[in-house]
């Protein structure tokens, strides 16, 4: 007997069984492909779940397997190579199958919504209107403009009728005489053209061919290019490349506000169809994205971290900019790494992938120095700009007006008087970090959280950063009732506040997620910084990305510090990421850009570090700790999260857990530990890090402890996870 395995929404990490439905014919059932939807009862309501095997046996007991409702499409809506993808995720990642296959469909279609057809609604001639007399229609000239256009062009679209000056009511009276029907006109298939691109410089030229030689079979490339070198560049005419073969092509980016830029810069190379993916789309342009794509009429394919699950009918080219940028790790749910994700995609529809970064992370290093990768580099800026200088600013003892030392101040006014505009960096939003009272030392505490609130000025609000609990600003201390009420630290909202205090006659722009919120703005922002027009742009790590900003000539990091001590052994790679990105973007053009960083701890070795070698020197000695630690990439990590308003049972349970996985050979087990957030959103958090000194043994470790945790009795309220290799540990 054939019966269906299912993958049905749920946070179980198993698949279930069902008859078929009753309607579908039993010849039919052995032939069905997996990565169709199904509607299947679960509990007591009914589900859409997707086809992942038919299979012969079940362990479900005769009376209980259940038949499923119905199939909702005959031919699978995810393709063979996504279902294969969307596995081998669940399966890696350790992660409930049934929540990692609805990735590979866009939302509207996680439901039992039917596929929207692409195309447009047209019009052609009935057999009716094909066999009218030329003179039937004398008297409605209008209605015979139209049949004579049908009969001329075969099926036309009710917009180009429209644009043809024939309404919607001539087209009804047509077709209530039965004379013209309605049809969907599928979309065009049309070649892509690629404009001229710029000349390359040697090191760009070599890496283009690299990559053109790689198509048509799996590769992984490390492009790593220092800032402003021009990988763009370098995509994008790998991408014409890959196009003239008649393929599409995959680019993931890291950010949502990257999208109008890059799609802009496509859009200019090429006469194609482009889409882009990202959160900030309606559900139906999304799932017509999705279909073009997945239809292969989409040439190119722009997205943020989810987009890595879009099928494509024919992919020729992954692409990862800025592979190192932690927004590709989802850190909730299925936490799985769309770097990595997009590797083992490459391997499946058997294309190159090519990871590009200025600071590439020590896993993709590694991977290139072990010759897993082959490395691309550009050591040199295009066009010829030299790579900014980067100097110290010991503020010790000095004062600070808006976060500036005079140095700094200095500097920035000389910058705009010499015509260019300003970068600063600060990452922390709001206005500033803490509320305290000045008469009892009372703090502003978010009360879900083990954090205190920051005061959004503005707003008149305290937020919470964590939880995104809000409250109003109070006006007088909530214990003692002293109208004394101070903020400590710096956000970037008060630095935009001194700045414009400070410089009265500069345009001061802030850029974070709470100016940045709205979809258009970080594209008018960046069309007003590209007039040239001198200007202050004060903002967090969303300044530093990928953005080319020419007229910048100098960045200054208002708090390295802030950098500085991290208890992540993460810390300092990130670090030299972020200043290595965010000191990019100065000097891009003609004129020479500098750098300046305030810091109490002049002396530290991070900070000497990054005053004397370049990423890549750097990197390398990181690389060197890692190894002697045993730390990833040298050793293989996950992490088992759990949290409950219980703190007490959360923790109880990572005991147990770690109990029944005993004391296996190569392993470490560390924790359970409060998590460097001990409480959010009401729930006390904990976990256990698991380090391997083999990706075979980690897996091991991690099956036996998943095993055990699916067994442990748990309380209400209480969820645990898995984090296969995590990016953030504390
Ligand atoms: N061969 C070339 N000749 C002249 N200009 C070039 C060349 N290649 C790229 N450029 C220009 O150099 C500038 C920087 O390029 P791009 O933004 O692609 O750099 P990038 O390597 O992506 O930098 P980052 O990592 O800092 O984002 C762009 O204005 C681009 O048009
Ligand atoms: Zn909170």
């Amino acid at each position: 007997m054939s019966l269906l395995r299912v993958a049905v929404p749920s946070p179980l990490h198993r698949l279930f069984d069902y008859l078929p439905p009753a309607d579908l014919p039993a010849e039919s059932v052995a032939g069905l492909a997996p990565g169709s939807r199904l509607r299947v009862p679960f509990g007591r309501r009914d589900v859409i779940g997707i086809l992942v095997a038919v299979v012969d046996e079940t362990e479900v007991p005769q009376d209980k397997l259940k038949p499923a409702k119905a199939l909702l499409e005959d031919s699978p809506l995810i393709p063979p190579t996504m279902f294969a993808l969307c596995q081998w995720a669940a399966n890696y990642y350790l992660h409930p199958p049934g929540e990692v296959f609805p990735l590979a469909l866009p939302t509207r279609l996680r439901g039992d919504r039917p596929l929207m057809p692409l195309g447009e609604p047209a019009w052609q001639l009935s057999t009716r209107g094909l066999g009218l007399a030329d003179d039937a229609l004398k008297r409605s000239p209008k209605q015979a403009l139209a049949i004579e256009k049908l009969r001329r062009e075969g099926p036309v679209s009710t917009a180009a009728l429209s644009e043809a000056g024939i309404s919607r009511a001539v087209l009804k009276s047509l077709a209530d005489k039965q004379l013209i029907k309605t049809l969907n006109l599928a979309p065009k298939r049309v070649a892509p053209i690629g404009h001229q691109g710029l000349d390359l410089n040697t090191e760009q030229e070599l890496a283009v061919v690299a990559i053109t030689q790689a198509l048509g079979e799996f590769s992984c490339s490390l492009l790593q290019g220092v800032t402003g070198s021009g990988k763009t560049e370098v995509y994008l005419q790998g991408i014409a490349a890959c196009l003239e073969r008649g393929q599409q092509a995959l680019v993931l980016i890291p950010e949502i506000g990257l999208t109008p830029q890059t799609l802009k810069r496509f859009q200019l190379r090429f006469n194609a169809t482009i889409v882009s993916l990202h959160s900030g789309l309606a559900d139906q342009e999304r799932e017509k994205a999705w279909s073009l794509a997945r239809e292969g009429l989409a040439h190119i394919v722009i997205g943020t971290r989810s987009a890595v699950f879009t099928p494509l009918a024919n992919c020729g080219l992954v692409v990862v900019d800025e592979e190192h940028d932690s927004s590709y790790k989802q850190q909730d749910g299925f936490r799985y790494s769309a770097r990595d994700v997009a590797i083992k995609r490459a391997q499946l529809e058997e294309c190159p992938v090519v990871l590009g970064s200025a600071t590439p992370s020590l896993e993709s290093l590694h991977n290139a120095a072990s010759g897993r990768y082959h490395q691309l580099v550009l050591s040199q800026r295009a066009g010829g700009a030299n790579l900014p200088a980067l100097q110290a600013i010991d503020v010790r003892g000095q004062s600070l007006r808006g976060g500036l030392s005079p140095p700094l101040e200095q500097a920035v006014g000389q910058a705009l008087a010499a015509g260019g505009q300003v970068l600063l960096f600060l990452n922390r939003r709001g206005y500033a970090p803490t509320l305290q009272c000045h008469d009892c030392g009372w703090i502003a505490q978010c009360t879900a959280c083990e954090s205190r609130m920051t005061v959004h000025r503005r707003q008149r609000r305290l937020r919470c950063h964590h939880c995104g609990a809000a409250a109003a600003l109070p006006q007088q201390c909530p214990s003692c009732k002293s109208r004394t009420l101070l903020t400590n630290g710096l956000g970037t909202e008060q630095a935009e506040e001194t700045l414009a205090a400070q410089f009265p006659n500069t345009p001061i722009y802030r850029v974070d997620s709470d100016s940045m919120a709205n979809a258009g703005a970080m594209q008018a922002l960046l069309d007003t910084v590209a007039s040239g027009e001198p200007c202050i742009l004060v903002g967090t790590q969303m300044l530093s990305k990928g953005h080319h900003f020419p007229r910048v000539t100098l960045v200054g990091v208002i708090d390295a510090d802030a950098l500085l001590f991290s208890a992540d052994f993460r810390g300092e790679e990130r670090m030299a990421q972020m200043i290595t990105q965010v000191a990019g973007r100065a000097g891009r053009s003609d004129d020479p850009g500098r750098v300046l960083l305030q810091t109490h701890h002049p002396d530290h070795p991070m900070l000497s570090a990054l005053m004397t070698q370049n990423y890549a020197e750097q990197a390398k000695q990181l690389l060197e700790m890692r190894s002697e630690n045993g730390l990833p990439p040298l050793g293989y990590l996950f992490m088992l999260r759990c949290d409950s308003a219980d703190g007490a049972a959360a923790e109880q349970f990572l005991h147990s857990v770690r109990r029944a996985a005993g004391n296996p050979q190569g392993i470490t087990l560390i924790g359970p530990l409060p998590s460097a957030l001990p409480r959010r959103a009401g729930k006390f958090r904990f976990q256990l890090m698991v380090l391997a000194n083999s990706r075979a043994s980690l897996r091991q470790i991690a099956l036996a402890l998943v095993a055990s945790a699916e067994s442990q009795p748990r309380a209400g309220d209480l969820r645990w996870s898995i984090d296969v290799d995590a990016t953030e540990v504390t």
